[in-house]
């Protein structure tokens, strides 16, 4: 009895420590025996013997095995092309600053007014068997569940974006994924985009940086990235940037421990914030804003609404907005996560999106993704419901789920017989008309190397741009060396490289290599090479080295 009370002692707190490991054993718990009499789907009981054993019976009369087995093989749906592993959880937005003169959008409307939330956070290029601490991006895409119907904010964990021209989207992300001879990812491949379209450099400087493998996702920022155009009360306009910074503090990993913890736990960062929510360490981030009135727009020195450029900080200082909190972990993975339909076409009253090509290009790519990946009636699926209004549409039918299927109400619009009907903005203005051109300039990502990394911080990034780059061949690393000097004169130490056949070695030995305190971080990358390796190496390797200082 001792035993027994002893044991249940301990998976309680393992329950509290580990509840994804323990979430099978607190389901038990909770439950007082079998939970009810195993049915098939249509809901018929299945009998002991059905269920336990195929010897000697009709396996096609076996009702248990049939709906088993037909439902299995049909258990997968195509996983999303992109964002396809992913954490996610819900909770609360609360207004905590009063932002009606700018935006008349009914979840920002009172102090205190709390809106349900859906969060999904997820590496862009990993597979949905991949793994966690890969060096990527991060999706950081929220749900707001408004009175106005539903408003998605599907950003990212950087402040800005890979080009501005929409075309390039399914180039980049063929570039990014695997190589269709080898079924590998090919470095050749990305830095060839990176290189031919060097406004993405802005953004891979950050995702080569500690920035780019993030601590789990309760210690990653959001934004939003487009300047979103919204609108007030009485019909003035004004734009907006998002930003979601992490009240638990921004903190990254090494690529040494992110390969370690890649090995041990690939869903690392999945686990983490399913094991704080379920112990109560709720994550929460600040919201804040960036302003910019219609004269800023027309008086700024570059694109305001280029996604490839962030708005200064020091010109458009962050303006608080309110808070959310991540305080319910899915019940369902599949049905309340993997079915979660995010869409920047998703706005509400008061909030018009970002008037941006990139956006444009966003509001149809989204839509159609769902409907290959979830079915056309995948906005009637529980999580994707707008849970504070009732939806009246026309459209009928279609791949399950339909609901109610909008009952006996008309199904045309005009009609003359009480169908719904479109409200009336009277204050609706067309004010701007935004002509973007080419992208184009280093400005921002000297910026960033020069103002944002510490010493370290440019030195790893150094070291992992290095790791990246010494798979791709050489005209590539000249080519990327060539950008890299434009965006900082340090990176010219780069050139080194070229043309050396033992580079990998070079290369592989530095990632043990000791720290040297040279003045910039690429030449102190560089000296450390020399002296690890001098000694250790063969003589036309040295030879090689040597030539290039
Ligand atoms: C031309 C530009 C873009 C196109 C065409 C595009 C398209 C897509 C598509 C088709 C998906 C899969 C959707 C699904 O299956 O549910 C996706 C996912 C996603 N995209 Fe984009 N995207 C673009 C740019 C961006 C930008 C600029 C951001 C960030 C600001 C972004 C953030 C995300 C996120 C976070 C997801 C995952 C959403 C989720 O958690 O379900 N994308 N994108």
């Amino acid at each position: 009895m001792l035993v027994m009370l002893y044991l249940l002692a301990v998976a309680a707190a393992d329950v509290q420590k580990d509840p994804v490991g323990q979430q099978i054993v607190a389901f038990k718990q909770k439950t007082q025996g079998p939970i009810g009499i195993l049915t098939t789907s249509a809901g018929a009981p299945i009998e002991y013997k059905e269920a336990t054993s195929s010897i000697n019976s009709n396996l096609i009369r076996n009702e248990y095995f049939m709906d088993s087995m037909t439902h299995l093989v049909r258990e997968r749906i195509p996983e999303r092309l992109v964002h396809a592993k992913a954490g996610g959880a819900f909770g609360y937005f609360e207004v905590t600053h009063d932002v009606t003169h700018l935006c008349k959008a009914r979840l920002f409307s009172a102090i205190g007014k709390k809106t349900p939330v859906a969060a999904r956070f997820s590496p862009v290029v990993v597979e949905r068997g991949g793994i966690d601490t890969s060096r990527d991006a991060r999706g950081f895409a929220v749900k707001f569940y408004t009175e106005d119907g539903n408003f998605d904010i599907v950003g990212f964990n950087t402040p800005m974006y890979v080009y501005k021209d929409p075309l390039l989207f399914t180039t980049f992300v063929h570039s990014q994924k695997r190589n269709p001879a080898t079924n590998i990812n090919d470095p050749n491949m990305l830095w060839d985009f990176l290189t031919l379209r060097p406004e993405s450099l802005h953004m891979f400087l950050l995702v080569f940086s500690d920035r780019g493998i993030p601590d789990g996702y309760r210690h990653m920022p959001g934004f939003g990235i487009h300047t979103y155009e919204v609108v007030n009360e009485h019909g003035d306009h004004h734009f907006i940037r998002f930003h979601f910074i992490p009240d638990q503090g921004i903190k990254n990993l090494r690529s040494e421990e992110a390969r370690r913890i890649a090995g041990l736990d690939p869903d690392y960062a999945t686990r983490d914030l399913y094991n704080a929510i379920g112990n109560g360490n709720f994550p929460s981030w600040t919201i804040s804003i960036q302003v910019m009135t219609i004269e800023d727009v027309k008086n700024a020195r570059f694109d305001p609404f280029d996604v490839t450029k962030v708005l200064p900080l020091d010109e458009y200082p962050l303006r608080p907005l309110g808070r959310f909190v991540l305080n319910k972990n899915p019940i369902n993975y599949f049905a309340e996560i993997e079915q979660l339909a995010y869409s920047p076409a998703n706005l509400v009253p008061g909030i018009l999106g970002g008037p941006d090509k990139v956006f444009e290009a966003r509001r149809f790519a989204y839509r159609d993704a769902q409907n290959y990946r979830l079915g056309v009636n995948f906005n009637r699926i529980p999580v994707n419901c707008p849970i504070q209004t009732r939806v009246l549409t026309y459209n009928r039918d279609g791949n399950p789920p339909v609901k109610d299927n909008e009952r006996d109400t008309p199904n045309y619009f005009p009609n003359t017989f009480n169908g719904a009907i479109p409200y009336v903005d009277e204050k609706r203005s067309v004010i701007l008309q935004i002509i973007q051109d080419e992208s184009g300039n280093f400005e921002q990502a000297s910026e960033l190397y020069v103002n944002e990394l510490t010493k370290d911080e440019r030195s790893r990034l150094v070291e992992n741009l290095v790791f990246s780059l010494r798979m791709a061949t050489q005209v590539l690393q000249e080519r990327a060396i060539k950008l890299f000097t434009i965006i900082h004169p340090d990176l010219e130490c780069w050139k080194k490289f070229a043309g050396c056949r033992f580079r990998n070695e070079v290369i592989l030995q530095h990632g043990n290599a000791p720290k040297h305190s040279a003045e910039s971080a690429v030449c102190a990358a560089m000296n450390t090479f020399q002296e690890v390796t001098a000694d250790v190496l063969e003589d036309d390797w040295a030879n090689c080295f040597l030539q290039w200082f």
